[in-house]
């Protein structure tokens, strides 16, 4: 049976310009310097730096990834990128479902699922996003909500290898505020217990990341919640020295 990875992973959204490099830059040679044990990092930068930053951290521990994807490899979509160009371009991890898209592009579970499909096809890891909204909570339903989109949206083929989950509440997402470490606990758990229903024993080695006003100072409580194998980092990721006090968590 094999244990889940740790990974902090940065999402940098729509934020970045070539200059950001420098700052990123510092970062990823202090992380290989003194690289967390037993933890992986991954920057998830926008595309439009994603092939320059590949190729400048080829040979450092931090890989590059992208925040979403198109569900075919190539074709007539104006404006999409798939899978394969990210691979093409040095990628090792795609988000994909994040709520910002699941709102702003109306994504849905179904969608979210083929893209994990051609990312794994493609010879990368899917980061797939699940979360409830503050009303769902408040209805008592998150639990329901989270094990929804994980049956929707995590493909049969999936195995620990090739997808990771990311758990993000929607109502934590930017606004600095977080479920407790029992709140988080309850959701992971449920995640943790649905993937052995459904994979047998590879569910128990599936990571699941803990996403929404992740920062320094509630990264190690947050981290070190049970079933809770690491960080997907918004704002912090944006800014070296907050991504590499999270980072912290997991050195020893
Ligand atoms: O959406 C997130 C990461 O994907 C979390 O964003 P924040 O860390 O800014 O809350």
């Amino acid at each position: 049976m094999s244990k889940p990875v740790s990974l902090v992973a940065g999402n940098w959204k729509m934020n970045g310009q070539r200059g950001s490099w420098k700052e990123i830059d510092s970062l990823i040679t202090k992380i290989d310097k003194e690289a967390p044990a037993d933890c992986e990092v991954l920057i998830c930068p926008p595309l439009t730096l994603m092939a320059l930053f590949a190729v400048d951290a080829s040979q450092s521990k931090v890989q590059i990834g992208a925040q979403d994807c198109h569900q075919n490899n190539k074709g007539a979509h104006t404006g999409d990128v798939s899978a394969s160009m990210i691979a093409d371009c040095g990628g090792s991890h795609i988000i994909v479902g994040h709520s910002e898209r699941r709102a702003d592009h109306q994504e849905t579970s179904a969608l979210v699922h083929d893209k994990a499909v051609s990312v794994v096809e493609n010879g990368m890891k899917a980061i797939i996003c699940v979360g409830e909204t503050e009303a769902e909570r408040d209805a008592g339903d998150a639990v329901k909500i989270v094990l929804d989109q994980i049956s929707q949206s995590v493909p049969s083929t999936a195995t620990s290898e090739t997808v990771i989950i990311a758990y993000e509440p929607v109502w934590a997402i930017g606004t600095g505020r977080t479920p407790t470490v029992a709140d988080v606990e309850e959701i992971h758990t449920a995640i943790r217990n649905s993937l052995i229903d459904r994979f047998s024993s590879d569910g128990a080695g599936f990571s699941i990341l803990y996403g929404g006003s992740v920062k320094p100072s509630n990264a190690k409580e947050l981290m070190g919640a049970e079933n809770v194998n690491g960080a997907l980092v918004g704002g912090a990721s944006l800014k070296a020295d907050d991504f590499n006090g999270i980072i912290d968590a997991y050195r020893p």
